[in-house]
Formats: C-alpha cells, sequence, structure tokens
C-alpha cells in the first residue's frame, strides 16, 4: 500500500570542526550542495539505506551513525511528502571520492555554503552542528521558496 509519503535518508559526515558536503551533479537537488542520502529499499532498514547511499555516494563507510533529526519536505502541487531521517556520522572508513552523483568537498563548520544548499538547511544545520535533535516540516514551492515551516527541538528521535 503506498501512501503519499516517501522516507529517504540524509547523511553528514564530520571530522575536527569540518563537514563532508558532496555537490549534486544530477537529479533531486542538483546544483546544491547537500549531505548523501537517497532511497531506503524494501529490504533495508532506514539506518542500513543511510549507510549503503553514504558509501554509494562518496565511497565513505559509516562506522558509526547517530539519528540527529527528521524532516518532512512538502511541494505544492505534489502529493508526495518526503520524510527526511538525517543521520551524523562521527567514525568512518576510506577517503572521499567523486562520483557519478557526487563532488564531495570538506567545509570548515562556520563556512557551510548556504547559499548554494536547500533553504532549510540554513534553519536546521546550527541544531545539528550543536549536537540538538530536531523535526521540522517545511512548505515548499518549487525548490527554492519556503512558504512555512515549524521546527522544534526533540529529546528522542
Ligand atoms: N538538506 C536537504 N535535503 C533535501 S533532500 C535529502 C534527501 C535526498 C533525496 C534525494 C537524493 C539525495 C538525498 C531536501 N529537500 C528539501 N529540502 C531539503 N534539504
Amino acid at each position: 500500500m503506498s501512501t503519499n509519503q516517501k522516507i529517504l535518508t540524509l547523511v553528514m559526515v564530520r571530522k575536527a570542526n569540518a563537514i563532508l558536503l558532496g555537490l549534486k551533479k544530477r537529479g533531486f537537488g542538483e546544483g546544491k550542495w547537500n549531505g548523501f542520502g537517497g532511497k531506503v529499499e524494501n529490504d533495508e532498514t532506514v539506518a542500513e539505506g543511510a549507510i549503503r547511499e553514504l558509501e554509494e555516494e562518496s565511497g565513505l563507510v559509516a562506522k558509526c551513525l547517530k539519528k540527529v533529526g527528521i524532516l518532512e519536505f512538502e511541494f505544492v502541487g505534489n502529493p508526495i511528502v518526503l520524510e527526511v531521517h538525517v543521520f551524523d556520522v562521527l567514525q568512518y572508513e576510506g577517503e572521499p571520492v567523486e562520483t557519478e552523483e557526487m563532488q564531495p568537498q570538506w567545509f570548515p563548520e562556520d563556512s557551510v555554503p548556504y547559499e548554494k544548499m536547500w533553504p532549510d538547511d540554513i534553519l536546521w544545520y546550527p541544531l545539528y552542528l550543536k549536537g540538538i535533535k530536531f523535526k521540522g516540516y517545511f512548505l515548499y514551492q518549487g525548490h527554492d521558496t519556503i512558504l512555512k515551516y515549524t521546527l522544534t527541538q526533540v529529546d528522542h528521535l
């Protein structure tokens, strides 16, 4: 039974006050810097999907994954609501490599390129970077305008 919800993952990798982002080279969010992620397959958990997408898109193997937030995105005129499970990776193996999907780059945490990211990111990254768990809902018009949103701190995800 397919509801109007689509589960997606989003993984940011951090080391020593730097965050790994990828420039999306094609598909949804093309041209924006973002964490790594995508769909969750039927035969995997959300966390397994996150680990898989991170390796497919960056070459990195996550050794520990922390849930940090859940974001819901609705786009005017589109009935599918995206439910994005956000994860933080602090321990990983490998070095980031460019893939078909993503061009990876480390950014200092105080130099995140928000102007080249999804408009919601500048709203919840400050919580994420402070280790505060969050839940958010964003109603978009197109891919660049947020019509309304809610963003709350939560104790448990
Ligand atoms: N940061 C952020 N990410 C996404 S989609 C993330 C999940 C995804 C989906 C498809 C391919 C790869 C990753 C957003 N959508 C609307 N605002 C947004 N902000």
